[in-house]
């Protein structure tokens, strides 16, 4: 395992405020995912601000009142006493605004709460959608990077867990409404008294603010890790795995490196949030320290009969709920702070550009192509390998020709496919199309233009018509043409056997689902390349799992359906190479030979002897 290696994140103090600038980018995204929520929310909560201070200012009211009464020289000592002599009006009144509040105040807490929570849903939808728009748009090459996955991990990560922070945001700028209003009436006592208050909740609120920044480099520097743990978590306890894991015991080996990376996590929490508590414990002592040398100043103002017992009610409850509401406010705002670092991320996702794209001006592609592909001197290496996955390939690929790749594992048969499909651009030499470069056509009409069937290919867990649909998603209404394409790689037969034919959900993923063959998906891979109905098809690897009467039978097709249809085949098999009209025999990431499956057998070079090697196995 790599030693640990937390990234220097965020170093300075200003670097964590800095982290505030998302706030409002971020704002905007809460408001476009629903004006008319976001002012409800902002309209309840301002309302639902002033209360707090409403009620106390009622409380001293009736208390005064209460002092008032009682010190009538003839009180009368019966509630009903009381009532006939028309005294018990006022403090009904009083009594029943304060009710009033009290009901008002549930109701806007439950109106914020449902408001909220359809914003916040509405928000994480926005996000989502914006992600995987945003991340359709880039390049293979971005996820094939090791560094563009945390990224992307941390950024869809934001996308649920940035839902806090919209509260915190919100309830925020509510307190700070509230804070104000207590505050002016501290301030008509004694100004004194609210500078004593800030002054005991600083240290609180910038230990917070440290602890908060320390939580976020760590869990920033964990990335890596955390993807490794979700990974290991997940290859322990899948369907895809379940096979080999148990075949080949590998559940304590799993479960040990999982442990692994989870203790040091927790060892690492458990440090910071010690310290957070220890010097919690301090700081908030400090405020305690603060209201009480408040509360003996008030006392002494009413004893000595400059403060009216109301006033004591008042301006005690004040400072009680000013502390709180100020130290709530101070380490919410560094919560916030903290939070919008994380909103880096997502905005440095949404940053990252493509650099595979369509030029400004592009040409249209050409149909039908007339003269085929040419590479030139052509050199690509995967970025961060130093090794030349292909070069120096020079060689014309002429439109209407099947041309078959061969060679060894890791020759460079696939990348030159990707690269003819632009999924890579040659970091050396150029591929033309038409005598145009390939980078100044449109990129989507060119990508449209080819049908590629990956040896990879993706197994979707969708029903066995959407799998083939795949190939032209904008025609999976076409029912006629889904058919055709399965006909055509003889993958209606496998349908015809599956419980719900056409609308059988294929995979295990989910319930019903039947699970298929290697052969079999490999026949409903090919109906894809079918239902594209490309002008270039190019089938990578398609039949290594098809039995030998199925290779030869859809290679028969393949023939027929690709006659005059320009066409790349890769195969190990020489029965299917040897039906193609050229062969380019690869070797090291260049050309090694290239004629027709005669031409090279007479060469004696690399290909006989492949083929000799192969044709010794069926003697
Ligand atoms: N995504 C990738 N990132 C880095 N290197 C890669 C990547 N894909 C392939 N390579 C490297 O590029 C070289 C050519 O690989 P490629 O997949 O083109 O070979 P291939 O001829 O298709 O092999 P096979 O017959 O095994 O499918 C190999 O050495 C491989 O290690």
């Amino acid at each position: 395992m790599p030693p640990f290696d937390p990234r220097p994140m965020p170093k300075s103090f200003r670097d964590r405020w800095a982290a505030l600038r998302n706030v409002p980018p971020f704002l905007l995204l809460v408001w476009r995912a629903g004006p008319g929520l976001a002012i409800a929310t902002a309209a309840l909560r301002l309302t639902r601000a002033l209360i707090p201070v409403a009620t106390l200012w009622v409380g001293k009211l009736i208390v005064d009142e209460v002092v008032r009464l009682t010190g009538l020289p003839d009180a009368p000592d019966t509630i009903r006493a009381w009532w006939d002599a028309g005294l018990a009006a006022g403090i009904g009144w009083l009594l029943a605004a304060e009710f009033g509040l009290a009901i008002a105040q549930d109701i806007l807490t439950r109106l914020i709460g449902l408001v909220d929570s359809l914003l916040s849903e509405r928000l994480t939808n926005d996000l989502s959608t914006r992600l995987m728009d945003h991340a359709a748009t880039l390049d293979l090459e971005d996820f094939e990077d090791a560094v563009f996955q945390d990224k992307l991990d941390r950024a869809r990560r934001q996308t649920v867990s940035r839902n806090s922070l919209m509260g915190q945001v919100f309830s925020q700028l509510e307190n700070l409404v509230t804070v104000v209003t207590f505050a002016g009436g501290l301030v008509a006592y004694n100004p004194l008294l609210v500078v004593l208050l800030i002054l005991t909740l600083i240290p609180a609120f910038l230990g917070e603010a440290h602890f908060n920044a320390r939580a976020y480099s760590l869990d920033y520097g964990r990335t890596p890790e955390r993807r490794e743990m979700d990974y290991v978590r997940q290859i322990a306890a899948s369907s895809e795995t379940a096979k080999e894991v148990k075949l080949f015991a590998l559940d304590r080996f799993l479960r040990d490196r999982y442990l692994t990376l989870a203790r040091r996590f927790y060892a690492q929490n458990r440090a910071v949030a010690q310290a957070r508590a220890a010097w919690g414990a301090l700081f908030s002592g400090l405020g305690t320290l603060g209201y009480y040398a408040a509360y003996v100043w008030i006392l002494a103002q009413t004893v000595t009969g400059h403060l009216t017992l109301g006033d004591l009610t008042f301006l005690a409850g004040s400072f009680q709920r000013l502390r709180t509401l100020m130290s709530n406010l101070l380490t919410s705002f560094s919560q916030v702070a903290a939070q919008a670092l994380y909103l880096d991320d997502l905005f440095a996702f949404f940053q990252v550009e493509p650099e595979i794209a369509s030029p400004a001006d592009p040409l249209p592609v050409p149909d039908p192509i007339r003269q085929g592909f040419v590479f030139e001197n052509v050199g690509f290496h995967y970025p961060g390998s130093e090794r030349w996955a292909v070069r120096g390939l020079n060689f014309t690929f002429h439109a209407g020709e099947t041309l078959a790749l061969l060679g060894e594992n890791g020759a460079g048969k696939t990348t030159l496919v990707k690269l003819l499909a632009r999924l890579y651009d040659p970091d050396e030499g150029r591929i033309l199309l038409d005598g145009r470069d390939l980078r100044d056509y449109d990129l989507d009409q060119l990508r449209g233009a080819m049908g590629v069937i990956f040896q990879d290919f993706v197994r979707f867990n969708l029903s066995a018509r959407d799998n083939i649909a795949v190939g032209r998603i904008d025609a999976r209404e076409n029912m006629a043409r889904v058919e055709t394409a399965a006909e055509r790689a003889l993958a209606d037969r496998v349908i015809a056997k599956l419980p719900a034919g056409y609308d059988q959900m294929i995979g295990k993923r989910f319930a019903n689902g039947v699970e298929l063959s290697g052969g079999e998906w490999q026949k409903i891979a090919i109906a894809r390349a079918y239902m594209r109905d490309a002008q270039v098809l190019i089938l990578d690897e398609p039949t290594a799992a098809l039995d030998a009467r199925s290779e030869y039978e859809v290679f028969q097709r393949f023939k027929e359906l690709s006659s005059g249809k320009t066409a790349v085949l890769i195969s190990h098999r020489f029965s299917s190479v040897r039906m193609a009209d050229r062969i380019l025999v690869l070797e090291g990431g260049r050309v090694e030979a290239q004629g027709t499956h005669e031409e090279l057998l007479a060469e004696d070079g690399r290909y006989r002897e492949l083929f000799d090697l192969q044709a010794e196995g069926y003697r």
